[in-house]
Formats: C-alpha cells, sequence, structure tokens
C-alpha cells in the first residue's frame, strides 16, 4: 500500500509505517503525478484536495490533519466513493491558549484585567466552547453567535449582540454557500458595528474577514485592534496590514505539539476503521514530557499579577507576532517565509501540559488557574 503524505505532518512514520510504503511531499505543492498511484493521502490545510488532483488516481482514503475542511471538495470524494476524515477538535485547546495569551497581551499594555473585558465569541463549536467555558470560568462576560446552534447553557445572542463586545473572536469554518455563509462575514458593515476601542481576533479562516475592508478600518479608526492568525491571501501577508494589527501570527494558533499530534492520531484512527486493521499504537505513548512541567508562585502571590506571566511561560503569542514581522521584514518571498516559519515551528505545549503548585488551602486559586486551563498539583 503507498501513503502519500504532507511532509510536515509529524507521526505519520511511526503510525502509518507499518501500513504501508510511506512517501513525504510538500503539501503546497503536491501535484496529480506524486498521487496518482497512491492508495491513502493525507494532508494539511495547504493542499487543495480536488477533482484535479486525484481524477483518475488509485486513492481510496483522504485524511486530514486538520480542524478546517475548506481545502477538500468533500462532496466530488463522496461522488467518486473516495472515504475522508478530518480531525475535528484536534487543536482546538491550542487556539484557545493563543486567543488567551493574546487577550492578556492586549489587556497588559492597558493596564486591565482579562476579567474587565467582555468577549463575543463567533461560532460555538469545538473551538468556541472550549474558549466560552475558559473564559467564564476567568470571570470574563462572554456572549457567542452561531446559527446552527440552539443551547440553553450557551449565552447565545444575535450577530449585533455579539458584534457589541469588546473582543470579537471567529471560530467558524470558511463557507461560501447555504443560509449563513462566513465569507466575509466581517466586512464592512460589520466593523461598523463594533465598538470603536475594539478588539477583533482571527484565528479561523482568512477570508472571513475582508481583510481590505479591516485596513481600511484600521487606517481610520486608530483605536481599533486586531490580532490575525490567519489572512486573506495566505500564504501572502500583505505588509501594509501586518504593520496595522497589533498581534499578527502565521496561521500557528492550531499548533502546538498536542494539537499536531492528535491530528495525525485521529486520521490514523479513521484509516485503521477503513481498512479493518486493529490500531497499534496509543497517542499518550506519543507525546514526549513537556520540558516545563511545574512551576509554583511564593505564598503572598496575587493571582491577578501571576496570571499573565504563567500564560506568557506557557504560550507567548509576542514571539510568533515577532517572528513573522521578522520574516516579512527581512524576506523578498513573503510566501516562502510563511511557510518556512510553519514548518520550522518550535515546540509548544498546550496549557494542560503544565502544573501549577499550589497551597492546600488555596482552593480559590486553583479553580481559577484550572478554569485557565492548567494542571493543578496540591501540595500535601
Ligand atoms: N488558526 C488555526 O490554527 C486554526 C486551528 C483550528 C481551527 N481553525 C479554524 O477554525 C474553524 C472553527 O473550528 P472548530 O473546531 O470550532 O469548528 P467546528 O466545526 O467544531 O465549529 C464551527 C462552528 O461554527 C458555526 N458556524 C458556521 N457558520 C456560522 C456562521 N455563519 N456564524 C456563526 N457560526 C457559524 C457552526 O455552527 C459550528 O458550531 C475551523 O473550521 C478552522 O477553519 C483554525
Ligand atoms: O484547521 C486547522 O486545524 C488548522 O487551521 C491547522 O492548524 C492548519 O495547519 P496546517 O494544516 O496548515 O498545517
Amino acid at each position: 500500500m503507498k501513503i502519500v503524505a504532507d511532509e510536515n505532518m509529524p507521526l505519520v512514520d511511526s503510525l502509518f509505517g507499518e501500513l504501508g510504503e510511506v512517501v513525504r511531499l510538500p503539501g503546497r505543492s503536491m501535484s496529480a503525478t506524486d498521487v496518482k498511484d497512491a492508495d491513502i493521502l493525507l494532508v494539511r490545510s495547504v493542499t487543495q484536495v480536488n477533482e484535479s488532483l486525484l481524477s483518475g488516481s488509485s486513492v481510496k482514503f483522504v485524511g486530514t490533519a486538520t480542524i478546517g475542511t475548506d481545502h477538500v471538495d468533500m462532496s466530488w470524494l463522496e461522488s467518486q466513493g473516495i472515504a475522508f476524515a478530518n480531525a475535528p477538535g484536534c487543536n482546538a485547546h491550542s487556539v484557545v491558549d493563543y486567543v488567551i495569551s493574546a487577550l492578556i497581551c492586549l489587556c497588559q499594555d492597558e493596564y486591565k484585567s482579562i476579567s474587565d473585558l467582555s468577549v463575543g465569541v463567533i461560532g460555538a463549536g469545538n473551538v468556541g466552547r472550549r474558549l466560552i467555558t475558559r473564559l467564564k470560568k476567568l470571570g470574563v462576560e462572554v456572549k457567542a453567535y452561531d446559527p446552527f446552534v440552539e443551547d440553553d447553557s450557551l449565552p447565545l445572542v444575535s450577530f449585533d449582540e455579539v458584534l457589541n463586545c469588546d473582543v470579537v473572536s471567529l471560530h467558524v469554518p470558511l463557507t461560501k454557500d447555504g443560509e449563513h455563509p462566513t465569507f466575509h462575514l466581517i466586512n464592512e458593515d460589520a466593523l461598523r458595528c463594533m465598538k470603536r476601542s475594539a478588539v477583533l481576533i482571527n484565528t479561523s479562516r482568512g477570508p472571513v474577514v475582508d481583510n481590505a475592508a479591516l485596513k481600511q478600518h484600521l487606517i481610520l479608526c486608530s483605536e481599533f485592534k486586531a490580532v490575525l492568525d490567519v489572512w486573506e491571501a495566505e500564504p501572502v501577508v500583505e505588509r501594509e496590514l501586518l504593520d496595522l494589527v497589533d498581534l499578527g501570527t502565521a496561521h500557528i494558533a492550531g499548533y502546538s505539539l498536542d494539537g499536531k499530534y492528535r491530528g495525525t492520531f485521529q486520521i490514523y484512527t479513521e484509516a485503521c476503521k477503513f481498512l479493518g486493521l486493529p490500531m497499534r499504537k496509543r497517542l499518550p505513548q506519543m507525546l514526549p514530557e513537556p520540558d516545563l512541567v511545574q512551576v509554583g508562585f511564593s505564598k503572598e502571590s496575587v493571582f491577578e499579577e501571576v496570571f499573565p506571566r504563567l500564560v506568557q511561560v506557557a504560550y507567548d503569542i509576542r514571539r510568533d507576532d515577532r517572528a513573522l514581522r521578522r520574516a516579512v521584514l527581512r524576506s523578498t518571498n513573503v510566501a516562502e517565509a510563511f511557510d518556512l516559519l510553519r514548518k520550522n515551528y518550535p515546540t509548544r505545549r498546550e496549557f494542560s501540559s503544565l502544573s501549577v503548585k499550589m497551597r492546600k488551602n488555596d482552593s480559590v486559586n486553583c479553580s481559577k488557574f484550572e478554569a485557565a486551563g492548567f494542571k493543578v498539583k496540591v501540595k500535601s
């Protein structure tokens, strides 16, 4: 059996190696010739999986180690009887870590606490729900908008109402058809409805925000802030827009090691099911021990003061912002520099890989650290 896989997918050899011959290729330039005689195709979001890639090939199963599926023509795959799997929720916690790190960073600049904010979450799926849960437990006022979800446990409001929050964070798939398409969901009109001093965070897909309208809005409204992990013309990043946003990163919100491993593992699980083979590997055995396992604070520490520092120890979004700005400034080929940053992304672990050492009687702070996504170890 021949398995063609994106070269930037971890664990492929150890998981799929025993199923067949694995050939690893750059995802963005994968061609019909590359995949013609493959049985299994494993991709990430940079490979367009459609008729022109797969027509006449022997591919029977396609797996994408991503949450998003907008790069895959699923109806064509179905019409051809080609099985398909993505990895729902695989890196959802990583994206939530990213958003919390962004909020902490912006709050620090204004000497504010995260609990001073109201946050509007657009899209209450795997990422949105986890974000809502963590933020609510941290004392943040949260509202959510999702026309496809009915759930009394969620703080669901109308689109206009969600846009009225201090922060609006996008967690929708990129869709162009149907009753509620998300292409340019945030356009000139939506931006005008938001507060003048609002923050827009986009970790979904670039075209969910009309980038030209956002650029114009940032030029006209100096108080408005934007945090962009995804860009409309990826892998090209418009320099002028990058200069205007507060934080800009190279589509790495979901790039925790945990999330990437989970993504490959989820499609390995689906491939084994498809092939009717037993799964011989388990994910926890494969994840390495994190470098930083535990942190502790002095007796006098106050949660509000140590929490931002803890978040930045676990994941500091400013490092990824600096890396993108440096790459874009120095490179003559922005697209290549963007892809290289993603290919060489350093190991990042999820908040949940880090334990906070607490005193036995400190139940209030224990629950706050847990709410933020960290593990808590109580000193006996
Ligand atoms: N930047 C990254 O690294 C990264 C990582 C993971 C996911 N993503 C992106 O984030 C998206 C969301 O991830 P998820 O795991 O939460 O997906 P999900 O499918 O679990 O949830 C998406 C939610 O969006 C809702 N939705 C759809 N159209 C909507 C609309 N017009 N308005 C409001 N809500 C709408 C759906 O009902 C669903 O509840 C993915 O599709 C992917 O494109 C990006
Ligand atoms: O949809 C997803 O899961 C994310 O956007 C994913 O992290 C993108 O990473 P890529 O597949 O481009 O490496």
